[in-house]
C-alpha cells in the first residue's frame, strides 16, 4: 500500500564486473567487486528503512551478481534489455515496468549504488521537499547521486509523454535534470547534504568520506584503507 507522499526507490547496478573502473588503479578486481557489493547493500539497507520508501527496485544488467549481492533484502530485481544499455537507458525501462503497473501515486527516487555515507534522515529530507524534482548534487556540484520525479504516468503510457523529464545522468547532470524539469514546468529543488553529496568513485572521493564510513568500507574491502 502506498503512503501518501511515499515514493518507489529504483537503484541502478551496472554489474560486478566493470563498474568502479575509476579505482582500477588501486583494487584489483575481487575487491571492486567486493567494494561494488557493500556499497549497494548499504545504499539498500538505507532506503528500506526510511521512512516513505514503499519498495525498493534494482534495475541491473548482472541480475545473478545483484541477487547474491543483495540475498536477505527485501528488493524486486529487474533486468536491464540488452537492447537498451547505459545508466539512463536502464532508469527508463524500470520506469515504464513501474508505469505499466496498477496506478500509484509513488513518486520515483532514484538513487546511485555508490553512496556510501547516505542516511535515513538524508533520504526523508529528499522525500520532504516540496517541489515535485529534487536533484542530490554530487560534491563537485555538477554531478546527480539521487533524483527524485513524479510518478510514473499509469496505463502504461511512458512517463515523458505526460510530462517530458527525461534522465540525463552522465558529466554535468545538474545541469541538464534542471533544463528537463524547466521544459517540463516542474519546479526543481537542489540539496548538498553530506550524506547525499560523496559517491565513491575516486580516490579523492574515499578521502573525502567521514573516518567512520571509510572504517566500515574498508573493514569489508581489505585493500582500500
Ligand atoms: N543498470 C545500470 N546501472 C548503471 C550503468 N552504469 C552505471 N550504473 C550505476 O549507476 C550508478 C552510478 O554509476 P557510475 O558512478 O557512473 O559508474 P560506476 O560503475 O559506479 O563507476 P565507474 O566505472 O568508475 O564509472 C551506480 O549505481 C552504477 O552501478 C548501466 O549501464 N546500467
Ligand atoms: C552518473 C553520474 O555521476 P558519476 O558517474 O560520477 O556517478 C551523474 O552525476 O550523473
Amino acid at each position: 500500500m502506498t503512503r501518501p507522499g511515499g515514493a518507489t526507490a529504483v537503484v541502478p547496478l551496472r554489474d560486478g564486473v566493470s563498474g568502479k573502473s575509476r579505482l582500477a588503479a588501486v583494487l584489483d578486481p575481487g575487491a571492486r567487486r567486493r567494494l561494488v557489493r557493500v556499497l549497494a547493500r548499504h545504499v539498500v539497507g538505507t532506503l528500506l528503512a526510511s521512512d516513505g520508501v514503499d519498495g525498493v527496485v534494482v534495475v541491473t544488467a548482472d541480475p545473478a551478481f545483484t541477487r547474491e549481492s543483495l540475498a536477505g533484502l527485501d528488493v524486486e530485481v529487474l533486468e536491464q534489455p540488452v537492447a537498451r544499455p547505459g545508466l539512463n537507458a536502464a532508469l527508463e525501462h524500470a520506469r515504464e515496468v513501474l508505469a505499466a503497473r496498477a496506478p500509484s501515486s509513488a513518486r520515483l527516487l532514484v538513487a546511485h549504488a555508490d553512496l556510501p555515507a547516505l542516511t535515513r534522515a538524508d533520504v526523508m529530507a529528499l522525500l520532504a521537499e516540496p517541489a515535485p524534482v529534487v536533484i542530490a548534487t554530487d560534491r563537485n556540484r555538477s554531478g546527480t547521486n539521487l533524483l527524485l520525479v513524479p510518478p510514473p504516468s499509469p496505463a502504461g503510457l511512458p512517463f515523458e509523454t505526460e510530462v517530458g523529464f527525461r534522465f540525463r545522468f552522465g558529466v554535468g547532470s545538474l545541469a541538464a535534470h534542471l533544463v528537463e524539469a524547466a521544459a517540463a514546468g516542474l519546479d526543481a529543488s537542489v540539496v548538498h547534504r553530506p550524506g547525499t553529496a560523496v559517491d565513491l568513485d575516486t580516490a579523492d572521493d574515499w578521502a573525502e568520506l567521514p573516518a567512520a564510513v571509510r572504517a566500515a568500507v574498508g573493514r569489508e574491502v581489505p585493500g582500500l584503507m
